[in-house]
């Protein structure tokens, strides 16, 4: 890929506004870049990280960096893939998730069989047109910006293919969704495709890559009695390999090893069982690995 912004900026894509906005923004921060305080702010220039944020709309981020516009963007799975950029997904990111599913009227259409021949209302026809295709399905596909759930309602099409996030839309129009979920989606971080690794790439991905190690492992610390600590060792192995440091006191070490945070608590009781005593969780706050 050649260099398009002439220098050793790295030029990054993120949502302006919508549901991966305030979330991309929010990790950004956790990562130590600045982010805009005006919501209304297009770019951002972080001279002391070498970086500078555009904040476009998420449907249109792939296709700057697919365009080798922009070296790097955060936006959903699903956009990136609606919009057949030449741009790759390299670190999922852990927010935004969401499946996208078809819907229909409780009783009308039950499975992908009674898909031929209906009218498709969507705000994602790519993706849509894609799958009809890859199974033979003939079926009508309109594209609607938005509120597409509506449309069944107000008679524009018999089935609709959208992003669900708990429910609720789907359930106020009255639709079921039915088939399988056609993708699973979160925000991620995408690159264009078969290019080589801009400039500072590789440090921008290490610091997002420490802000998702830094959500969902916690540092835990303990004392243990010296012949528990190969059980309690197997019960906390930490990424690499735990600390085992000696205690004053005779007999005993200390343990300090990295813990998933959603299994934090039932380790703490199974090593509590174990013998272990002065068992500590506590959060971090960055990470490089
Ligand atoms: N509840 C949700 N509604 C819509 N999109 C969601 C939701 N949860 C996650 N997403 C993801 O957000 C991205 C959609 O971005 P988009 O900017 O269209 O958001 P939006 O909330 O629909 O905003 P807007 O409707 O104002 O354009 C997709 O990747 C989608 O999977
Ligand atoms: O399953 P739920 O939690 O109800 O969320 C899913 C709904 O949220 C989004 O709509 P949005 O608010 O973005 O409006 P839009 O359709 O105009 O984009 C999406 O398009 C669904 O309609
Ligand atoms: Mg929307």
């Amino acid at each position: 890929m050649s260099i398009t912004n002439g220098g050793d900026t790295l030029r990054i894509a993120i949502p302006n506004k919508g549901s991966l906005s305030q979330s991309a923004s929010d990790m950004l921060r956790e990562a130590g870049y600045k982010q805009r305080t005006d919501s209304k702010q297009l770019t951002l220039t972080d001279t002391d990280n070498a970086v500078e944020f555009f904040y476009l709309r998420p449907r249109d981020i792939a296709l700057y960096v697919g365009e080798g516009t922009l070296d790097v963007g955060i936006t959903g799975r699903d956009l990136l893939l609606d919009s057949g950029a030449k741009a790759e997904e390299v670190l999922p990111l852990g927010f935004g998730r969401s499946r996208f599913r078809f819907a229909a009227p409780a009783g009308t259409v039950r499975d992908l069989d009674g898909l031929a021949g209906t009218r498709i209302a969507t705000s994602y026809d790519g993706v849509v047109r894609r799958y009809l295709e890859e199974r033979g399905i003939d079926a009508t596909v309109t594209r609607l910006d938005g509120a597409v759930e509506t449309s069944v309602q107000l008679g524009v099409a018999d089935v609709i293919a959208d992003v669900v996030e708990t429910g609720s839309t789907l359930r106020q129009a009255g639709l079921e969704v039915f088939g399988e979920t056609i993708l699973e989606s979160e925000a991620v971080l995408v690159t264009r495709a078969g290019s080589a690794v801009p400039t500072g790439f590789e440090v921008f991905r290490r610091r997002l890559e420490g802000v998702l190690v830094a959500r969902s492992y916690v540092m835990m610390d303990y004392d243990i009695p010296v012949e528990h600590v190969e059980r309690a060792v197997a019960l906390t192995p930490g990424i690499e390999s735990p600390t085992v440091s000696p205690l004053h006191r005779e007999g005993w070490v200390a343990v300090r090893s990295m813990v998933r945070r959603d299994t934090a608590h039932r380790v703490m009781d199974e090593l509590y069982d174990l013998g272990a005593r002065g068992i500590l969780s506590t959060d971090i706050h960055a990470a490089r690995l």
